[in-house]
């Protein structure tokens, strides 16, 4: 693991290192913020489309609430990148680099490089826990837009693992939004019982379960009804009887003006169930 930066900041150290994946096949870079006090818990990031880890690092307004509360942060990238790794054929921003959709893509010639799902869940948290004073029994997931799909995801398929789950304006069912259908088309073919397993509406139909989620939402966000349809989680979990916290903000859009405006309550969140 190599070091880009380190700065001090709200007492602690704000991160930056890359290192050779083996899931990816590729360098990865991502960023850790250790508070002054650390608690061992972790809180994931995962960002959402067009992003590295450098969006929310740089404008996640997380830093004061995880030295308040003893969060040790961490936002991977969203994607392999680098030269040989194949992006969308036409360059659009939802498929391939910055669109990794936290799946392991097994069409061609995704299958290689694209195993975010692997990096996230596996490679990264490991490489966490040799290299930081990190508690692996008490680690949270969160994240943004297409990290919120990854991080309901995770967690629900690791209940056991993530002891809370949260997102900020989640696409919550992928197989029935365009950015879905073409993300999970393009990187795991025709599998419907692939897609079923990266797509949290579809996972709480077939039993997964949280205790409990939150989740906060603008309710002027460019992308709502085309792409993030809230109620569909809402629907699932109240069937389900998950305790799901759906909070609709007025006036607030999907950039991070929204994000970092709740960024201290999900950090908050997260420390009450981590501990
Ligand atoms: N660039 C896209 C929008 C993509 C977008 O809104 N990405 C969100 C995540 S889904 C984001 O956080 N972008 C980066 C940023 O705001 O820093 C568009 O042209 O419609």
């Amino acid at each position: 693991m190599e070091t880009v930066s380190e700065n001090c900041a709200h007492g602690g150290v704000q991160g930056v290192y890359r290192h050779a994946s083996a899931a990816t096949g590729t360098d990865m870079t991502f960023s850790v913020y250790v508070p002054p006090k650390p608690s061992g818990a972790i809180l994931w990031y995962l960002s959402g489309l067009t992003c590295t880890h450098a969006n929310v690092t740089d404008k996640g307004e997380f830093r004061a609430v995880c030295a308040e509360t003893g969060i040790t942060f961490v936002a991977p990238d969203t994607s392999p990148r680098g030269e040989g790794v194949p992006d969308d054929p036409d360059g659009a921003y939802d498929f391939g680099l910055g669109a990794g959709f936290y799946v392991d893509a097994t069409e061609e010639p995704f299958a290689a490089n694209y195993r975010m799902w692997s990096y996230v869940t596996e490679e990264l948290p490991a490489l966490i826990a040799a290299n930081f004073a990190v508690d692996a029994a008490r680690q949270g997931i969160t994240g943004h837009s297409m990290g919120g799909h990854g991080a309901l995801t995770i967690g629900l398929t690791h209940s056991s693992r993530y002891r809370s789950v949260s997102a900020f304006a989640p696409i919550v069912a992928p197989s029935q939004v365009p950015w879905g259908l073409k993300a999970l088309g393009g990187y795991l073919g025709n599998d419907e019982a692939a897609w079923r397993l990266h797509d949290a509406v579809a996972l709480i139909e077939d039993g997964a379960r949280l205790s409990a989620i939150l989740v906060d939402q603008g309710a002027d966000d460019q992308f709502l009804a085309g792409q993030l349809r809230p109620e569909l989680l809402a629907e699932a979990c109240a069937d389900a009887g998950i305790d799901l916290t759906l909070r609709m903000q007025p006036g607030y859009d999907h950039s991070y003006y929204f994000v970092s405006t709740f960024m201290a309550d999900h950090v908050r969140w997260h420390a009450e169930r981590l501990g």
